[in-house]
């Protein structure tokens, strides 16, 4: 019997996992053009290999193109050229595209998100001039159950980031194929794979809550270790007729 090396069943998990949320959940047809938001962290640097590979075998064929975008108003640095290699070397064509944004015109809202609500802009624009009909985020399993988590907590609402989402509005279907793939291997894919880490953070950044919710995840995953799957369920098991409801005054 073959006798796999630990790394070997790494890269065996993360195809398997992926390959399973892109079916679940419908996430690419034939014919498909997927734009690629590539920012340079481990995530959708995976995401572009595991979609450049995919694409070589996929039947019907489908295609993709990475971009990284540049927000020039924003002090933080990422290689381009480094970048562009990646990409290349799979085989996808890589767009660099450079914007701004005047955080002066509205002092309400903070930097980041200014920051992401242009940067999601850029994405549409980009993904229209290059004919695409997807664009596909490098969220994975861990970034949705803690946004689920956050969004319980800060907003009282039972939400989190969908596998697909369809824009009616903008003829556009954003998606995460790697919904179903766990963070901790992805860490693992990067040092296999020698991931040169972003030259310097947004200096915005704030992850303090997001962080926390990843060691509350942690806990209840020592707690019992099939929880991250008890959440995932979670949210295709909402049983509405045992939850509260106000009853109509007037
Ligand atoms: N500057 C960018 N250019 C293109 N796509 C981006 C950019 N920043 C973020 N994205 C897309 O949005 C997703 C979520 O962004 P987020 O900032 O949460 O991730 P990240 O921590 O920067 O990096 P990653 O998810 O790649 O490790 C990214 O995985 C990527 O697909």
């Amino acid at each position: 019997m073959a006798r796999f090396t630990e790394e070997e069943k790494t890269l065996r998990r993360i195809e398997k996992r992926f390959g399973k949320g892109v079916v679940e959940y419908g996430l690419i047809e034939g014919g498909d053009r997927i734009l690629i938001g590539l920012s340079g962290g481990k995530d959708s640097l995976a995401l572009v290999e595991l979609l450049a590979r995919r694409a070589r075998v996929f039947k019907p064929k489908f295609s993709v193109v990475a971009v990284h975008v540049v927000m020039k108003n924003i002090p933080y640095q990422s290689d381009a050229e480094y970048l562009r290699n990646f990409a290349e070397s799979w085989g996808v064509p890589f767009v660099l595209y450079e914007t701004e944004f005047d955080a002066s015109t509205d002092t309400r809202k903070s930097p980041c998100f200014l920051c992401s609500w242009n940067r999601r802009k850029a994405l549409f624009t980009i993904a229209k001039e290059q004919g695409c009909n997807k664009i596909a985020l490098g969220h994975h399993m861990d970034d949705i159950l803690e946004t689920l988590l956050m969004n319980i907590t800060y907003q009282g609402a039972f939400s989190s980031m969908p596998p697909r989402l369809v824009m009616k509005k903008f003829d556009m279907t954003i998606i995460r194929p790697m919904c179903l793939v766990h963070e901790a291997d992805l860490i693992e894919l990067a040092r296999i794979r020698d991931y040169r880490k972003q030259m310097k953070n947004c200096p915005y950044e704030s992850q303090s809550s997001r962080s926390t919710m990843k060691g509350i995840l942690h806990q209840l995953e020592e707690m019992n270790p099939e929880a991250r799957y008890s959440l995932w369920g979670s949210m295709s098991n909402v049983q509405d007729e045992l939850l509260p409801k106000r009853t109509e005054i007037g």
